[in-house]
């Protein structure tokens, strides 16, 4: 009734909230909703009628990268309904009515003061944080804060960068509410204190020019995902970075997640990520997502159910290809090092264990981790990584050098292993004696299911000299070429 009666007979309004003012959650919550010039004070009153966790004010724009994310502007005001893991599921205040997963780190609580109306605010950091921060670019000589301070609940302190130094001053609170740094010169409120202080900024021998810019938002890319959107269902495997698994994405897309290990130094695994990042091709393992942002760090990709090809290629099912099949793999192998050798990236790692095989034989080259982008078609390299010596070609095993043709030489080993079906090559040697004999020109026999002409290819992969070793585009046709022969001749 009384709703009805305020919105018809709006020239009694003055008299409706005399006899009974409106109730302070009703209104706050319109103007929260309705407008978009809610001021600091408004929503300071407001946020006490609201779950506080639920009013937040983005801090960054983020665009959105599936229809489950909300873009966001800086400044928009949101309503946050929960939040999981590094995202927070938000509800937009003002303008189009949208709702969507943002980035937690995009967004402040409002509760906590951060404000477009209030950028020296920065409620909850520590002395510490606050020097760091203002001692960081883009701050300088002037830039202020107001923080909560640590020591005395419901008092803040005043930071100011002075030059390469921060000093601080205890803002106290009288028992009326007015806020001070030197007794007996309060303030009604932090505005106008820092207004004086502004002006007279010699008093506290500190100039507050600007205020303080928030640290720059956390690195992320479309390839970031929040961790709860993977769980994890049955270990397959494990290699130097850790265990892999087979998982699922968000509770529907079969995925492998590599789980980097605690103790991994960042900066080798990163080197795996960013070239997945930047590859793409139907004959490389697709990269679909990754969570970095904590640890363990996890590498999310494509699930290739058959594993790798050397297991494989021992495997009953494996034992049981033609040589048909075999040719398709070292088909397929070579297309994706075409793709490679057109990027100038060298692999450094061919080898069967680092192809991961899927339904219906589909071959994919994974492993990236000792991937390089080739500046002058050699790469050298005088670090002791550990080299995988069967597989490599004597220039690089000897001298470091590496390049596409070093890569050639693992392929004619690859083609070794799929034709023999997984043997490890050079079966009984040490590592150092296959140095030595190839050097002296020994070269892996035939294997007996190997067709001659594969085997000269083989060889040619073999060449001691780099420049007699084909190209992969030469391969990957010369290859072709002989399949689709053989597929007519059994046709
Ligand atoms: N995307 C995937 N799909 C299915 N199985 C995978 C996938 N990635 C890896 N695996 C399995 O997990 C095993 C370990 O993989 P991982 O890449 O960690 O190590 P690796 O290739 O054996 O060697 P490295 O130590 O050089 O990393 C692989 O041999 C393979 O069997």
């Amino acid at each position: 009734m009384e709703q009805f009666v305020r919105k018809r007979l709006t020239f009694l309004t003055s008299f409706w909230n005399k006899l009974r003012p409106r109730s302070v959650t009703e209104s706050c919550s319109l103007g929260y909703l309705g407008s978009d010039s809610v001021s600091l004070n408004s929503e300071a009153t407001s946020i006490s009628f609201i779950p506080k966790s639920s009013l937040c004010i983005a801090l960054y724009a983020f665009t959105a990268r599936s229809a489950s994310e909300l873009s966001i502007s800086a400044g928009d005001k949101l309503r946050v309904l929960r939040e999981e893991g590094e995202y927070v599921l938000a509800r937009r205040l003002l303008g189009e009515p949208a709702m969507g997963y943002v980035p937690a780190a995009y967004v402040a609580n409002l509760s906590q003061g951060t404000s477009a109306h209030r950028p020296w605010y920065f409620s909850k950091i520590s002395r510490n944080e606050a020097e760091q921060l203002l001692l960081s670019p883009p701050n300088q000589h002037g830039s202020f804060l107001v923080r909560d301070s640590e020591s005395s609940k419901g008092e803040y302190s005043l930071s100011v960068r002075n030059h390469t130094k921060v000093s601080h001053f205890r803002i106290c609170k009288s028992p009326r509410g007015s806020l001070y740094i030197q007794k007996g010169h309060p303030f009604p409120n932090m505005e106008e204190l820092l207004a004086f202080y502004t002006e007279h900024w010699k008093v506290i021998q500190s100039p507050l020019l600007q205020p303080c810019s928030p640290a720059t938002p956390p690195e992320r890319d479309g390839w970031e995902r929040p961790r709860w959107e993977f769980t994890l269902r049955r270990k397959l495997g494990e290699g130097y970075f850790g265990e892999v698994w087979e998982g699922l994405w968000r509770n529907t897309v079969p995925v492998a997640i590599k789980i980097i290990k605690a103790d991994m130094k960042a900066e080798d695994f990163t080197k795996e990520i960013q070239n997945l990042k930047r590859l793409r091709h139907e004959k490389l393992i697709q990269l679909h997502a990754v969570c970095s942002l904590e640890e363990p760090v996890y590498i999310i990709t494509e699930l290739m159910r058959k594993g790798n090809l050397h297991s494989y290629l021992n495997s009953p099912e494996g034992k049981s290809l033609g040589t048909s099949h075999l040719l398709n793999i070292a088909c397929q192998v070579a297309d994706g090092m075409r793709y490679l050798e057109e990027k100038h990236i060298v692999h450094r790692d061919l080898a069967a264990r680092n192809i991961l095989v899927g339904e219906e034989l589909t071959c994919k080259i994974a492993d990236f981790g000792l991937a390089r982008l080739l500046k002058d078609d050699i790469y050298s390299t005088s670090s002791s990584t550990k080299i995988p010596v069967k597989w490599t070609a004597p220039e690089a095993a000897n001298y470091r050098t590496y390049s596409l043709k070093s890569d050639v030489w693992s392929y004619g080993i690859l083609l070794y292993e799929v034709f023999t079906y997984g043997q490890i090559p050079y079966e009984g040697m040490t590592n150092q004696e296959t140095v030595r004999q190839i050097t002296r020109g020994y070269r892996l026999p035939r294997p007996s299911p190997c067709p001659p002409e594969i085997y000269s290819i083989m060889l040619e992969c073999w060449s001691g000299n780099t420049e007699e070793r084909p190209t992969f585009l030469a391969l990957r046709e010369k290859l072709g070429f002989i399949y689709r022969r053989l597929l007519s001749s059994l046709s």
